[in-house]
């Protein structure tokens, strides 16, 4: 396994719990989007030349793709600081053709770094052994295999879990294919995979995720033609063969992350919070329309389209809110903020009801069932089904008081902190190293707005 190149941890590790604090205030930037910054390495390493990336996200999930560049044959390194959101730093990334590793892939606890490097080694030819961490190796890896295994891809695995082995192929097959879930990862996989297969690959996206590989690829020089289906989904076509040209990418605050400070300062009284500099993709956006809708005081502010994605200043102030419900069909675009919305959720008046949460049992953790027990252990009161869940709110804070586990999962310990800064007892989580995973600023940003939270 290589090790990361990675700044020192600025993060607390093991217990940590939060505390009721004063009003939250100031403003700070948002750290780089995670899957803009995997995309960024990736679509970097296959190219023919040099791609400079600024603002690139130094989170474990990020550096362990960037690691595993390096392990194909290309050059991947932090080149300087400064120019990125939040000060982020530069990266310089050399593509070569791509080699067979002598070692696993081992891609920690990110479901997007090994499902995307899946499909861009299955592409390239290559041969490679995946790997990952005891959550990410629980999570179904089949969704990615089957399609590629349709293209004439050979592989190795257990029941579609890690460890798994791609053998090396001569060249692929394009093919027509319909999602049968939307999963960005899957449809990047697939896409990436394409760019090594002989003819025309078409995807078929019923329900529409986030597209950052389609816009990256066409940063890069592919075409790609993308067709609505009529129904609110869509077709994209790639031919197989292009070559792609590298380019320079600047990558957006995250608004995933981002989703913890505005919760926060939602939730503790006399709180105005701004973080710069987000990512507001309507394919991104879900949670932001969904706060609205509860009556939460939020605005962007200076929107602009940077580098081709439309970003903005999104300003927060605490505020009086209500439950909604929250429909099916938004969950793609707001599919890792329902932990935080149930925090938040639980300080409104009345009921929220989140549907279409299928995909939320195979994420990191079992999503729905630690927010159910989080909650209920500090005094909420949620209730779920296989793919709902839902939240009665009390108007009020929550008791607080209890521990929560969290699975080796970063949004599961980020959630349950905000809600112990407006909680009557401290909220304590089992451990706080898997933050870092996405956010390793996430103490610090926190706590520079006046969230208190140290070691428990
Ligand atoms: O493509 C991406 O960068 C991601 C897609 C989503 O996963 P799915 O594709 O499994 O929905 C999301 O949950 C994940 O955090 C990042
Ligand atoms: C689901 C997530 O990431 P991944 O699938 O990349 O592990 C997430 O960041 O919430």
């Amino acid at each position: 396994m290589t090790a990361p190149q990675a700044k020192p941890a600025r993060l607390a590790t093991g217990r940590v719990e939060a505390r009721r604090s004063g009003p939250l205030s100031g403003a700070a930037s948002a750290p780089g989007d995670k899957s803009i910054s995997h995309r960024a390495l990736i679509l970097g390493a296959l190219s023919g030349g040099e791609t400079r990336t600024t603002g690139l996200l130094e989170a474990d999930d990020v550096l362990r793709t960037a690691a595993a560049m390096r392990a194909l044959g290309a050059e991947a390194e932090r080149d300087g600081t400064g120019g990125g959101p939040g000060g982020g730093s530069v990266w310089r990334v050399t593509g070569a053709p791509w080699r067979s590793p002598e070692r696993a892939l081992y891609l920690g606890n990110s479901g997007t770094g090994v499902r995307l490097i899946m499909g861009a080694v299955a592409g390239a030819g290559v041969a490679a052994t995946f790997d990952g961490d005891v959550s990410l190796r629980a999570r179904p890896m089949g969704r990615v295999l089957e399609p590629l295994r349709m293209m004439g891809l050979e592989t190795s695995d257990e029941n579609g879990r890690l460890p798994v082995t791609i053998e090396a192929n001569g060249g692929l097959k394009a093919v027509d294919v319909k999602l049968a879930a939307p999963s960005a990862q899957v449809k990047s996989a697939i896409l990436l995979a394409a760019l090594g297969a002989e003819g025309v690959t078409r995807i078929h996206e019923p329900e529409l995720c986030r597209d950052h590989t389609e816009r990256m690829l066409s940063a890069f020089g592919v075409d790609l033609a993308t067709q609505p289906d009529g129904e609110g989904g869509r077709f994209i076509e790639i031919a197989g063969g292009q070559a792609l040209v590298s380019c320079d990418i600047v990558v957006p605050g995250d608004p995933s992350s981002a989703a913890f400070p505005v919760a926060a300062a939602l939730i503790v009284p006399n709180s105005d919070v701004t973080i710069k500099g987000v990512l507001v993709n309507p394919l991104r956006a879900g949670f932001y329309e969904t706060l609205r809708e509860m009556g939460a005081d939020i605005s962007f502010e200076n929107t602009r389209v940077e580098n081709g994605e439309p970003v903005a200043d999104i300003r927060a102030r605490h505020s009086v809110l209500r439950g909604v419900e929250v429909p099916a069909d938004r969950a793609p675009s707001m599919i890792d903020e329902y932990p935080i919305l149930a925090v938040v959720a639980a300080h409104a008046h009345g009921e929220t009801m989140m549907t279409g949460l299928e995909e939320l049992r195979v994420k990191e953790s079992d999503r729905i069932a630690c927010v159910e027990a989080g909650l209920a252990a500090n005094g909420g009161d949620a209730a779920s089904g296989p793919d709902w869940l839902r939240v009665r709110g009390q108007g009020q804070p929550l008791k607080g008081g209890a521990m929560v586990k969290t699975h080796h999962d970063h949004r599961i310990a980020m959630s349950f902190l905000v809600a112990g800064l407006a909680s009557e007892k401290p909220v304590e989580i089992d451990d706080a190293s898997m933050i870092a995973t996405s956010f390793p600023d996430f103490f610090d940003l926190m706590t520079s707005i006046g969230a208190e939270m140290g070691a428990a």
